[in-house]
């Protein structure tokens, strides 16, 4: 059985935690489904573990359709939600519904997700929202703001804190079915978490979210570059060097094949 909006709303009022990952592939996201992930997201930050960019902003709405219908492939059970890459959306309201529109047509994903929490966004998301299109909200720190925000925890002001709390609300009621919460403080995080009725998933938000999500290759110790906030939770860098080392030696050998 396929995972719902509803569903994770549900489990927010239930106080049963949502589980969230990154996917970019068909194997990785069957491998992910299968564990029994909640939500998978094919992040933008795609953009550097799977493309090798340095931001995520390179990527194009083509190149995310390309991976999410991969991804989506792969899946059963989750639900599975596509970031719109920068560019994609915030030039205009008509913009944001041909491309949000065309994830879901092309990719066959049940829903997208925008950053930011500014009344433009705001707008967008309920535009979205209205033609029936699930949006899913990500604010505190975004990625696609690099060259204005870096990659620096928001929310460290009172003045701060209260324009996330702010843009949170605003995103409920605008109709995000969800929000990402990502590089805050866990008071903030557990402050929002408590102030909407819609989901909150966190990265870099503290324990008292709805629900968490990482960046797959960081779990997997597969990135050049970790987060402060991210875990690995396997050295899988190391684990492929090694097999691949073997195989080197057994072909050099002659020991493969048998
Ligand atoms: N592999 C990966 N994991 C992620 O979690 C992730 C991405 N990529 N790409 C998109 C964004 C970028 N993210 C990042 C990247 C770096 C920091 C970081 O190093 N922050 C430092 C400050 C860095 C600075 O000052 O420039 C910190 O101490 O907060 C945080 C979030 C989170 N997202
Ligand atoms: C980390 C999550 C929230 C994300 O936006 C991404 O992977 O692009
Ligand atoms: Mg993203």
């Amino acid at each position: 059985m396929a995972i719902t909006i509803q569903q994770l709303q549900k489990w927010k009022r239930q106080g049963r935690t949502i589980v969230s990952l990154t996917a970019w592939d068909y194997l990785l996201a069957k491998v992910l489904d299968e564990a029994g992930i909640d939500l998978i997201l094919v992040g933008d930050s795609l953009a550097m573990v799977a493309l090798g960019h340095s931001t995520t902003l390179p990527v194009s709405l083509e190149e995310m359709i390309h991976h999410a219908k991969a991804v989506n492939r792969g899946v059963n059970r989750a639900l599975v939600v596509c970031d719109l890459p920068f560019l994609s959306y915030q030039e205009s309201v008509s913009q944001a519904i041909h491309s949000a529109g065309k994830v879901l047509k092309e990719a066959g994903v049940g829903a997208v997700k925008i950053e930011g929490g500014s009344p433009r966004i705001i707008n967008t998301v309920a535009e979205l929202t209205a033609i029936g299109i699930p949006v899913m909200g990500h604010v505190g720190l975004t990625p696609q703001s690099v060259h204005r925000l870096g990659y620096q925890q928001q929310g460290k002001t009172v003045e701060e804190a209260n324009r996330i709390i702010d843009e949170a609300i605003a995103l409920e009621r605008a109709g995000a079915f969800a929000i990402i919460l990502e590089h805050i403080p866990g008071e903030l995080a557990a402050t929002i978490t408590a102030e909407v009725t819609i989901p909150t998933i966190g990265i870099g938000a503290g324990v008292k979210c709805d629900g968490q999500v990482l960046v797959t290759a960081d779990l997997l110790g597969l990135s050049d570059r970790l987060p402060p906030f991210a875990k690995s939770y396997l050295n899988l860098r190391q684990v492929i060097t090694s097999a691949v080392k073997d195989f080197a030696t057994d072909v050099q050998e002659h020991h493969f094949p048998e």
